[in-house]
């Protein structure tokens, strides 16, 4: 039996309300087996983070405990190399040939994916769900808008989908959460507590993070 297999990758740095709003929207509208959270090693086109690989990944595990269907996968952080996600991909890939895999971003993500590590390869591996994220919209113009009008499906054209190749934007209520927002809460002494899971604010409460 093929399964649909959802994959967010991310600094998670720290992992938030919104991820996980994200991740749990997605698997119920794409009625995936499973959603596998991939926290990143080294982000490809960010500063690198403060906090270690190490907390992200633990805070990450601690975030989706209670959740069913989400799952970490560490499979980046064995990489020395910039965590792109087309190597993930082929990676992933090849464990499940037959399985329909679904890389999902938010729209801040797809509004620049052309910069991506061989971003045209990236539909060969998967299918692009893309969730809708204040301050962004699916380009009028330039490479993403003639990606997403040469591969992009609507919602109701999802049920016979081959295992990858297409770009699914969701019509997801918004969630105005982010993490630079939260890291600058607790740099000011705030504790995030209404943005974090629970676990996750216990974390960064145990290990002193994000206060300087
Ligand atoms: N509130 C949100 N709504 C929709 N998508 C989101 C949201 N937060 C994060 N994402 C998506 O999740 C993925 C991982 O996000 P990331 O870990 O970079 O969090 P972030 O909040 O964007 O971090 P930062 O503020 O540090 O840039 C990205 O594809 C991003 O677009
Ligand atoms: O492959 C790339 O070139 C690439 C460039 C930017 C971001 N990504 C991936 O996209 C995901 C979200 O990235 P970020 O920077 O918003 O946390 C995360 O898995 C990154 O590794 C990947």
């Amino acid at each position: 039996m093929t399964k649909r297999i959802g994959l967010l990758g991310g600094t998670f740095n720290p992992i938030h309300n919104g991820h996980l709003q994200l991740a749990n929207f997605v698997r119920q509208q794409l009625q995936l087996d499973v959603m596998q959270l991939l926290p990143n090693h080294l982000p490809p086109h960010k500063e690198q983070p403060l906090v270690t690989a190490k907390h992200r990944l633990a805070m990450t595990e601690a975030a989706v405990n209670d959740q069913p269907r989400l799952e970490v996968n560490a499979i980046e952080l064995g990489r020395q190399q910039p965590s792109y996600s087309v190597d993930t991909l082929r990676q992933l890939r090849q464990q499940h040939p037959e399985d329909r895999l679904f890389f999902t971003m938010g729209m801040d993500s797809f509004v620049k994916l052309s910069s991506w590590y061989q971003w045209q390869d990236l539909l060969n591996y998967c299918h692009l769900v893309v969730c809708q994220r204040p301050g962004d919209q699916i380009p009028e113009q330039g490479p993403e808008a003639l990606l997403w009008q040469q591969f992009g499906l609507s919602i109701s054209e999802l049920s016979n989908l081959p295992i990858a190749g297409h770009i699914v934007c969701l019509d997801n209520p918004l969630w105005p959460i982010s993490s630079t927002e939260i890291r600058q809460q607790l740099l000011h002494g705030a504790c995030a507590s209404q943005l974090l899971p629970p676990t996750v604010a216990q974390y960064v409460a145990d290990h002193q993070l994000y206060q300087q």
